[in-house]
């Protein structure tokens, strides 16, 4: 785990080039900058190879396409891999709704996804392991989560990111599981597209995709973590505000005094 790149991240101020959905957008884009990354988002196809060019990452994010998103999602996915951008998606609602698994699905056959990063329901739906997805949120499911999220990584040929009160980050052979978070998370919609953006900026400075994986994760479920700390109650508005000041603050000592992972070759 390289969390270090924390500070690299900070220097070089990534582009990260964000198709975001119309609930969650402005969350990730703050999330992002205040870490240290520049997001810039876009619905328009036809600025879609300036976008892809200028940026170090790509995150696509399936929250809630239309048929023209989903044209911009390809072109721009197939422009990412042309031009060597690393490629993260973040497959919302996949186990829930049969329509959202079909796109995602053909999606995944037109483009190479370097990073999926999804909750359990969603990861299972991609690795066709049954489990009972429950809208944008993971559902029930009695199957191991590392053998789930490797599952989807073989399939899919990516790196996984399966997040939860554990996240677990595989490329099929390799795990490496992040303890840290807080049930606070749930309470605020956008934690899960938020960190699949900071897994695109730190994707965009670190170019192990698996190390990046696995940094973003520490980071950003170590700053919910501290903020929880300082809370005195169930407090999701508060939580969320003091997530992006963490976010902007949090020192790669008060990083390393926080996260906790194991790492199994
Ligand atoms: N019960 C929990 N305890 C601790 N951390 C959690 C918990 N649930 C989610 N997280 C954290 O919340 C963040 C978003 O993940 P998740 O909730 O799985 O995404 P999504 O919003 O897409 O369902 C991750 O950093 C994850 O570690
Ligand atoms: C509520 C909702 N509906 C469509 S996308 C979306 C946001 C999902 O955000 P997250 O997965 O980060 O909680
Ligand atoms: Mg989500």
């Amino acid at each position: 785990m390289k969390l270090a790149a924390l500070e690299t991240l900070r220097q070089q101020n990534p582009i990260v080039f964000n198709i975001s959905n119309f609930v969650t957008v402005q969350d990730v884009a703050n999330g992002i900058n205040a870490l240290g990354a520049s997001p810039i988002m876009s619905e328009e196809i036809t600025e879609a190879e300036e976008m892809v060019q200028m940026a170090s990452a790509v995150v696509l994010n399936l929250g809630a396409f239309t048929e023209r998103q989903v044209a911009q999602i390809r072109r721009v996915g197939q422009l990412a891999n042309q031009y060597h951008k690393p490629l993260v998606i973040d497959p919302v609602a996949v186990g829930a709704v049969k329509y959202r698994k079909q796109v995602a699905t053909q999606l995944l056959a037109d483009f190479q996804v370097d990073i999926i990063r999804g909750n359990a329901g969603e990861i299972a739906a991609l690795a066709d392991v049954d489990w009972q997805a429950k809208g944008i949120d993971a559902g029930e499911g009695n199957q191991d989560l590392v053998a789930v999220a490797k599952a989807c990584a073989t399939k899919q040929h990516a790196i996984v990111i399966l997040s939860g009160p554990t996240d677990v980050i595989t490329d099929g052979k390799q795990v490496c599981k992040v303890f840290n978070g807080t049930p606070l998370f749930q309470l605020h919609v956008g934690s899960g597209d938020m960190l699949s953006s900071v897994v695109g900026a730190f994707a965009g400075v670190l170019p192990d995709y698996f190390e990046a994986a696995q940094t973003a994760c520490a980071t950003f479920a170590s700053a919910g973590e501290r903020v929880a700390a300082t809370l005195s109650a169930e407090q999701p508005g508060t939580f969320a505000a003091k997530l992006f000041d963490e976010l902007h603050l949090m020192t790669l000592q008060n990083l390393t005094e926080t996260a906790k992972f194991e790492v199994q070759p």
